[in-house]
């Protein structure tokens, strides 16, 4: 990528664009899941009650639920949560009737209170006898929340609290703010598994991916998609992944979209419907298409003609870091169709993963709706030993951070993540840095 110094957009500032354009592209990023996958997401719209809390009146104690004010009560059958509820032993207590009564079951019609074993003062056979409050100890049906309740507002973080809230409401989905990222490897050379041969380099990048987009409140579906060298393979795959506005059926693992204002594009293909989890990448309704190599300028390295061949607007060509300066930020479709973000990594894997930080992670988290996990802090961690800063460009160097410091551990040229393995953090060094100060941008974990 041959550019000077200052062609480049600056390091922070690339950060903060590629926040703003996840933020413009958040509309879309909405999907229904399945409950558990929900924790960490927000809600992409308010949550309403589906039942009534509590649903039907209830005991809210061991005891005898009872009619009239007594002091003395006929015991006319025992009725347990769960069971075929008052209904069924007893349906309706008339003035001076009981039932004995566990917490949590439906009381009869006509119960005035539930007197607890505690406050028994006397029982003979089929009798009980105590004082009770009008009213005590029983819960009524929707006196927490009545059933159509907007009981939390869209935005909200899903925690466990909120799963459960969700599932006593009748929930057995969410819709969340999960951005979906499919990737495209691309590369002659590159293969998915086992050991090399001669002239070939195992993909590093694609396996990163899953993790990187958990960090960032997003999901990958399924393996990338392996592109051969050439214009025209990146072009047919920029086009597949174009719209972005596909819904799918709520079922299992499998996601629905509920944007607020789909974009009208077809879906080329139908979506099973067996629930089973997605295994091959669907670029189409991707949110993010990452796109992992042919960053540069080399004679493979198509991107940049295939991103114009398409009509996409590139918003950050190279950023003025080190590794990771050919990394770019686009948008498939119009302003008036807009379709997904497009961030391209350079092929050298740490180069990658620095690209990552810099613009698919603020991207996604922006989308997610979640605050940024990785804010540039204050450049407020003291550095040990030296680090050269380059001139022009921002620097980010694995460090670990041990006694309050961060250490850089070495191995952390553009093609290995070897450094990155050992690391817990980047170390932000501006260009001129005189240290010994620097802001930490914490590798995804
Ligand atoms: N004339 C110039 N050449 C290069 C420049 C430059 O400014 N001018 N920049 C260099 C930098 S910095 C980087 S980073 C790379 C970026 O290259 P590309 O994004 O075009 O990627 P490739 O050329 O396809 O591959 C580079 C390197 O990485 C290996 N690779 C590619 N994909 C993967 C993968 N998925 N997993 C593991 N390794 C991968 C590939 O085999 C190459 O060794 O450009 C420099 N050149
Ligand atoms: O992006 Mo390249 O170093 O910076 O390998």
């Amino acid at each position: 990528m041959v550019r000077c110094g200052n062609a480049v957009m600056p390091w922070a500032q690339a950060r903060e664009e590629a926040r703003r354009l996840g933020e413009q592209s958040a509309w879309a990023a909405g999907r229904v899941v399945a409950l558990e996958d929900a924790l960490g997401a927000v809600l992409a719209r308010d949550l309403t009650a589906l039942v009534g809390v509590p649903a039907y009146d209830a005991a809210a104690m061991d005891g005898y639920a009872v009619a009239g004010s007594g002091p003395e009560w006929s015991v006319m059958g025992r009725v347990l949560a769960g069971a075929s509820g008052a209904a069924g032993a007893v349906a309706r207590l008339r003035p001076g009737q009981a039932v004995e009564i566990a917490t949590g079951a439906e009381v009869p019609e006509g119960t005035d209170a539930v007197l607890p074993y505690e406050s028994v003062v006397g029982s003979a056979s089929r009798r009980v006898r105590g004082e009770i409050a009008l009213g005590k100890h029983v819960r009524r049906a929707g006196e927490d929340t009545v059933a159509g309740d907007s009981v939390l507002p869209v935005g909200t973080v899903v925690t466990p609290a909120v799963v459960g809230l969700a599932a006593s409401l009748g929930h057995d989905t969410l819709a969340v703010r999960r951005p979906r990222v499919a990737a495209f490897v691309t590369g002659d050379e590159i293969t998915a598994s086992g050991r090399p041969g001669a002239g070939q380099v195992r993909d590093a990048i694609g396996p990163m991916l899953p993790g990187i987009a958990a960090w960032a409140g997003a999901e990958t579906a399924g393996a990338p998609r392996f592109l051969r060298d050439g214009f025209d393979a990146m072009v047919a795959a920029l086009r597949s992944a174009e719209h972005r506005g596909r819904t799918v059926g709520a079922s299992g693992s499998r996601a629905a979209r509920v944007g607020a204002a789909p974009p009208a594009a077809p879906p080329a293909e139908a979506p099973p419907e067996d629930g089973t989890r997605v295994h091959r990448q669907e670029a189409a309704g991707a949110d993010v298409v990452v796109v992992c190599g042919a960053s540069s300028k080399g004679p493979a390295d198509h991107l940049r003609a295939a991103l114009a061949e398409v009509g996409a607007a590139i918003v950050v060509d190279g950023v003025a870091c080190r590794p990771g300066h050919p990394q770019l930020l686009a948008r498939l479709g119009t302003d008036e169709e807009p379709g997904p973000l497009v961030v391209g990594l350079p092929g050298n894997p740490n180069a990658a993963l620095a690209a990552a930080a810099t613009l698919l992670m603020p991207a996604l988290r922006a989308m997610a709706g979640g605050p940024d996990p990785d804010p540039v802090l204050p450049p407020a961690m003291q550095v040990k030993g030296a680090i050269r800063p380059h001139a022009h460009d921002t620097r980010l160097v694995a460090v670990r951070i041990s006694g309050g410091q961060a250490e850089p551990v070495g191995f952390d040229r553009p093609g290995s993540l070897r450094g990155a393995a050992l690391a817990d953090a980047y170390a932000v060094v501006p260009p001129g840095w005189s240290g010994p100060y620097a802001a930490l941008l914490w590798l995804p974990r």
